[in-house]
């Protein structure tokens, strides 16, 4: 079990546990339109094993289960996302009625159990239709996604607790157009360059289109990783610190100062929007909290021969998870009190937080792991940032992107084959911690 108390993080602090629609729903049925992982996953070679989403954890159906252990559980909370192409198929226009229908189910049943909604409405599942248009490379996208984001407040926005615009704008950006991990799989600086700044002119544009409309409690969640030099010699720390620049100071500088990092724009500079530096006030719109996902650091160092970003990640010594990221429960509190120190003091959010085993029930490493991070929030707390809330990643086992089914997530252990669920060891120490007792119901 965890060696805390709930009153350790304060008498409001919420905890709760996560998940994307893409990754747990399904349900590609009922005029969901198509979005752009349908295509990236079954293409040869992008996802492992080519699996897809299609059946994903079923939870199109089986929703109502997966909130009761959530309730079970003793959460407060549950972090999800709308699937844009669920609502709204081709994008923009025409709305699902079905798709809404289904979230109104959903969130009903959340409230009905107590559960707070914190909503994302981006969590990576652009509909193919924007991306016939240039998806993100088209600043066209930051209209689009306002529009849908006022669908979903109009619809929705009376019973939900959080608004988050876009999960991880460096996923959606760098990874998915610089790095093509994700989908839609470029690797091309013009429009990795191009995409980091429209995911943000989108954030921003939305916030402002949601506030016209009454919107409140609006944010964006962003992922963080520690950057440390693979060596203490000069140019590996300041490969570090390039990379420090490209996933962390571009958003941050980029949201709460209203301007990109020098360092990493040297780099885009070339290939960035004409009048990009006009966007910048839209960009950094005043947020009212701020999502932190977490999850590991990183060693670097220099790579002259590696092209625009001269910097390479190295294999570091840390105990790692099955996804081989190393456990580093530290950088929690290192990127916590820098945010709250140097950024913003709005109240943020630990809005993803978690290890991938390969597989079983009984889980040690992850009760550890978990242990450790919420060790980093107390701490971090106690260096005055002020952290509200923590959110598991993931409830559900459940489709880890490019790495398919194999890396599981999830404080619950899903059967991909008879979609049965079944609690781990590190759900019942949630359990313990939230209500003091291990019981199902
Ligand atoms: O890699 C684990 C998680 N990281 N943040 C975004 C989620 O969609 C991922 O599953």
């Amino acid at each position: 079990m965890f060696s805390h108390k709930r009153a350790d993080f304060g008498e409001d602090f919420l905890f709760g546990a996560a998940t994307a629609a893409y990754q747990i729903e399904g349900g590609q049925t009922d005029g969901r339109g198509s979005s752009i992982w349908d295509t990236f996953s079954t293409t040869p070679g992008n996802v492992h094993n080519s699996e897809t989403g299609k059946f994903a954890c079923d939870h199109y159906n089986r929703w109502p289960e997966d909130l009761d252990l959530l309730a079970d559980g003793g959460f407060d909370a549950y972090r999800f996302s709308f699937a844009w192409p669920r609502l709204i198929p081709e994008g923009v226009g025409q709305v699902n009625q079905k798709g809404v229908d289904f979230y109104d189910r959903l969130i009903d049943g959340m409230l009905e159990r107590g559960l707070k909604p914190f909503a994302t409405l981006y969590h990576w599942d652009l509909p193919s239709a924007l991306q016939d248009k240039g998806g993100w490379l088209n600043r066209d996208i930051a209209d689009w996604f306002a529009d849908y984001a006022v669908m979903v407040h109009k619809n929705f926005g009376d019973r939900l607790e959080t608004t988050a615009t876009i999960n991880e704008p460096w996923c959606v950006a760098f990874l998915s157009h610089m790095l093509g991990v994700h989908a839609p799989g470029y690797r091309d600086i013009r429009a990795a360059a191009r995409a980091s700044h429209h995911v943000l002119l989108a954030h921003g544009t939305a916030i402002n289109a949601l506030r016209a409309e009454g919107g409140k409690n609006l944010g964006i969640v962003c992922n963080f990783e520690v950057a440390q030099g693979a060596t203490g010699k000069p140019e590996d720390m300041g490969a570090a610190r390039l990379w420090d620049g490209i996933f962390n100071r571009w958003y941050l500088d980029g949201l709460f100062k209203g301007k990109y990092p020098s360092d990493v724009l040297a780099h885009f500079a070339p290939h960035m929007p004409d009048d990009f530096a006009d966007d910048m006030a839209v960009v950094s719109t005043p947020i009212d909290w701020f999502g932190v996902n977490y999850y590991t650091r990183g060693l670097y160092e220099h790579a002259p021969e590696r092209g625009a970003f001269p910097l390479r990640k190295v294999d570091g010594p840390l105990e790692k998870t099955a996804i081989g990221w190393e456990i580093f429960p530290e950088g929690l509190e290192e990127i916590l009190t820098r945010i709250s120190a140097d950024y913003t003091d709005i109240p943020l959010y630990v809005t993803e937080n978690g290890m991938a085993e390969i597989e079983g029930t009984d889980d040690p490493r992850r009760i550890a792991y978990y242990n450790g991070h919420l060790g980093a929030v107390l701490a971090a707390q106690k260096r005055g940032a002020d952290v509200r809330g923590y959110f598991g990643w993931s409830l559900l086992d459940n489709y880890e992107w490019a790495e398919g089914y194999d890396k599981r997530f999830g404080l619950v252990h899903v059967d991909y084959k008879t979609q049965k669920r079944t609690p781990k060891s590190s759900y019942r120490a949630f359990q313990s911690l939230l209500t003091g007792a291990n019981r199902s119901r």
